[in-house]
């Protein structure tokens, strides 16, 4: 199990303080480490699908087959883009960051789809779902490719709906089930940063598209979801294990942070890089080429021997992603598309017992002084 104890907490960062209560998941506490409503991340990852864990982190309960079917065709249904937010798409450029495009999509959907009041907090919620894999690949292809997608189509899952509209043809079956579960493992996360952001925007009693919103610009930032694209420019220009470990010494000798290890939470493992580890190996053996999967392996096992420092999450979703055709640029909205089912559970779950978020601080600055007139000042 992913332990916690001993870990420094307290100080900076809030770390160790409990901030409010949730019933959504907990990290570092039972099971392999992580659970969502109760269940096993791992046993969520081989036994369920991201439908089925979204619906369970939405609506507290595993679907029936019924219940998936009608939620998957619904999803489905709700995948297609308004003009205007393809117009603005359109004049965003190619140069620009895919995190930062999601943002602004998800503002504007906020615009044009706004949430009059609470009792829409859960359409607004299964649209943003379901559009958002449209809205990042239709201004990929078009500001890359020249095209303007079709962001429908046939696909039952979300995972390889990504896939189909990024490639423009459907996912082998090993790809479709590796973005799944992929999708399963970013769901939820208890109080980290871009959930806490969303809270603390739904605190206001703010509309849902800003609590996401705001969620976005904070999981962007490489300490956080940002970690799996630094992950890769890390790992891509390794050539063998023993350059691997020649490149993270001299960072390290340069004290400078590795990007997809440690976390706040967990001390000595995080349980969803055993998962994501696994397929990464399984889609290297596809690929015929795994260097980048032995490098990684190779980063591992030094940054433990060396730091007792171990991969989180993002880690090993940098080679899995790359082995699927996936551009660098795209693997932190890929995060925004599962989380975006752990943020607005949050936002529900703080609306239903609000109290404004509004923390206290220790004063460091100068006392209290008097203002000078201008003409004295110099
Ligand atoms: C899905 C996710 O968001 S998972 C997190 C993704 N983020 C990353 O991978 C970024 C790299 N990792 C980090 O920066 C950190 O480990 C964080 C942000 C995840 C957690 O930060 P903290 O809780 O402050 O880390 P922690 O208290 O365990 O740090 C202990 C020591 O290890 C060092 N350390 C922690 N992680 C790393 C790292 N990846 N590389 C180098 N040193 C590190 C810290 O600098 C600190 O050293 P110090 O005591 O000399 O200052
Ligand atoms: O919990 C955290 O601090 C970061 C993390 O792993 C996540 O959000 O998935």
């Amino acid at each position: 199990m992913a332990e916690t104890t001993d870990k420094k907490l307290s100080g900076a960062g809030l770390r160790g303080q409990s901030a409010g209560e949730t019933a959504l998941s907990t990290v570092g506490k039972s099971g392999s480490g992580l659970t969502y409503r109760g269940y096993d991340v791992k046993d969520l990852a081989e036994n369920a699908s991201f439908e089925e864990v979204a619906f369970l982190i939405l609506y507290g309960e595993l679907p029936t087959q019924l219940e998936l079917d009608n939620y998957r065709a619904k999803l489905k249904g709700l995948r297609g883009l308004p003009q205007a937010l393809k117009e603005v798409l359109e004049r965003i450029p190619a140069n620009a960051h895919p995190m930062d495009v999601l943002r602004t999509g998800c503002s504007m959907l906020g615009n044009l789809e706004t949430e009059q009041s609470f009792a829409d907090q859960f359409d607004v919620t299964n649209r943003m779902l379901a559009v958002f894999p449209s809205i990042i690949c239709y201004w990929y292809r078009f500001s890359h490719d020249g095209v303007r997608i079709e962001t429908e189509t046939d696909d039952e899952q979300i995972g390889a709906h990504f896939l189909h509209l990024l490639h423009g043809k459907a996912p082998s079956a090993l790809h479709a089930r590796v973005m799944d579960v992929s999708l399963i493992l970013y769901a939820e996360h208890e109080f980290n940063a871009s959930t806490f952001t969303a809270r603390v925007c739904a605190s206001t009693l703010s509309d849902m598209h800003s609590c996401v919103t705001g969620a976005i610009g904070s999981l962007r930032g490489p300490l956080h979801g940002g970690a799996n694209e630094a992950a890769m420019e890390l790992i891509q220009d390794m050539r063998d294990e023993q350059h691997a470990r020649d490149v993270l010494a001299g960072m390290l000798e340069r004290k400078e942070k590795i990007m997809g290890f440690g976390h706040a939470i967990y001390r000595e493992s995080d349980p969803r890089n055993a998962i994501i580890k696994e397929w990464s190996e399984k889609l290297a053996r596809e690929y015929g080429d795994d260097r980048l999967y032995r490098v990684s392996v190779a980063c591992e096992a030094f940054m433990w021997e060396q730091k007792k420092l171990f991969c989180n999450a993002d880690f090993f979703h940098a080679s899995a992603y790359h082995f699927m055709g996936i551009p660098t640029k795209l693997f932190t909205p890929i995060f925004v598309c599962s989380r975006v089912s752990g943020w607005t559970a949050h936002v529900m779950e703080q609306r239903s017992n609000n109290r404004i978020i509004r923390p206290s601080a220790d004063y460091v600055g100068v006392e209290l002084r008097r203002v000078t007139p201008i003409s004295e000042r110099g």
